[in-house]
């Protein structure tokens, strides 16, 4: 797996069918491992996602004086006191390098942060000045970015703060998940262009409830947190959607059925918008039993799309548009350019080196589809990279996907899962 050729991407013969589980959501199991660090005693966690991003958080909150422990697939977290000198590692995981330091805010003692070399390319600037005003010190040598020491002194004032969320709605979810154990709790408004990802913001504060904290997200574009306990909660983790996005696509692009179990009724994953998006693909969906069920109906159909409140399904729809029947445009994600690399660079340069015609605009991507051919596509340490290229391998022949194992940020098990789907 994964020469320097790249990893061959499955090709079949005839149409993809079969069933498929995901494991945890990383959005959901890293809020999960926050919250339950913060809690007022100890938390088990069921279906807790096990990849790179979540190896990084639950070490990140060991280094900072958290207990967890492992057994039987249940994660037990118990709440410790919070302490420096601690080396956080971030990897490339947005949801360790903004949700940290805000917890990190709460420990006695210097918590330093790096990572990985393009984590120093995400922005964390607006997070950071944002801990500031709450009452923060921090250290980032003046860069707005990684590495960054977050000096603790084991409590943080909080309260009012106006930040540009615009970038990354991390900024926002990182301050609501610490926010109640501040003395002031925190009381956030963004001025800015809109926020992308709603669904996020929507899981923060679902989460928050859930645990017993007041969180008044009745006014646009604020989110008031009120100081208090956050309770101890044992719960089981959905699957992750997002991950599930390119088992579904396999349908989609080899005009065959596949169904992806245990979905959720009801969600705030922005994967919970994948069977209203796929059907506007030509796809026919079936929600029925706790299962998802989508079939491919012979035709990709070109589409129009504001992918703002889920910009992380843009790759693997990419895969799918590059194979429709006209023209698609996608709208609203110039964040991604902030994401694991800046994707619509990289989806606009492997797309054409394949043959296609795509191209970036200021906030978003257009596709005007044409024979692809094979070559070995690049992922840019990006998982979602990985998972739209191996779409696109079902329906060209020759495709190879540079470091497939770039997919262990949020799901290890990637190329097994795929390759017995597809094969
Ligand atoms: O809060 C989260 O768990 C996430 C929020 C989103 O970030 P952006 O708002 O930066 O896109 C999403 O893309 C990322 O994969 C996970
Ligand atoms: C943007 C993503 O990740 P991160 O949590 O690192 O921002 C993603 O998974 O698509």
């Amino acid at each position: 797996m994964g020469t320097s050729e790249g990893w061959p991407a499955p090709r079949p013969a005839g149409a993809v069918n079969g069933r498929v589980t995901v494991p945890g959501s990383k959005s959901i199991s890293n809020r999960a491992l926050i919250l339950a660090a913060l809690a007022d005693g100890p938390s088990t966690l069921s279906g807790l996602l096990a990849a790179r991003d979540t190896a990084l958080m639950k070490a990140a909150l060991v280094s900072l004086g958290v207990g967890i422990s492992e057994r039987d697939g249940l994660v037990t977290v118990t709440p410790g006191s919070l302490k420096g000198p601690a080396d956080v590692d971030c990897g490339l995981a947005g949801t360790v390098m903004r949700f940290v330091p805000p917890v990190a805010a709460l420990a006695d003692g210097v918590i330093s942060f790096d990572g990985d070399p393009y984590a120093r390319e995400r922005p964390m600037n607006v997070i950071l000045g944002a801990l500031r005003t709450l009452g923060v010190e921090i250290d980032d040598h003046g860069t707005g970015r990684m590495p960054y020491a977050v000096s603790g002194s084991g409590a943080v004032r909080g309260g009012e703060v106006t930040l540009d969320a615009s970038g990354s709605s991390q900024f926002v979810s990182a301050l609501l998940l610490a926010g109640a154990r501040y003395d002031l709790g925190v009381d956030l408004r963004h001025d800015g262009k809109p926020v992308p990802s709603q669904p996020h913001l929507d899981m923060s504060v679902a989460m928050l409830r859930e645990r017993g904290v007041a969180v008044d997200d009745s006014e646009p574009n604020r989110w008031i947190v009120a100081p208090g306990p956050i309770r101890a909660l044992d719960t089981v983790i959905e699957p992750d959607l997002s991950n599930a996005a390119p088992f579904l696509a396999a349908a989609v692009v080899t005009d065959g059925s596949v169904t992806v179990t245990g979905w959720p009724t009801s969600t705030t994953q922005p994967g919970g918008q994948l069977p209203e998006l796929l059907s506007r693909f030509g796809a026919e969906v079936l929600l029925a039993n706790g299962e998802l069920t989508v079939r491919g109906t012979g035709r990709i159909a070109a589409v129009d799309l504001d992918l703002s409140e889920v910009g992380e399904l843009s790759p693997v729809l990419a895969a799918i548009a590059v194979l429709a029947d006209g023209p698609s445009y996608f709208r609203g994600i110039a964040h991604l350019r902030n994401h694991e690399t800046d994707r619509l660079a990289a989806l606009e340069t492997e797309f054409n080196a394949l043959g296609s015609d795509v191209t970036q605009t200021a906030d978003g991507l257009e596709f005007r589809p044409k024979p692809l051919h094979g070559g070995l596509f690049g992922t840019y340490h990006d998982h979602r990279m990985a998972h739209a290229a191996a779409v696109v391998g079902l329906a060209v022949d020759g495709i190879a996907i540079e470091n497939i194992a770039t997919t262990a940020k949020t799901l290890p098990e990637f190329p097994e899962l795929w390759s017995s789907l597809v094969s």
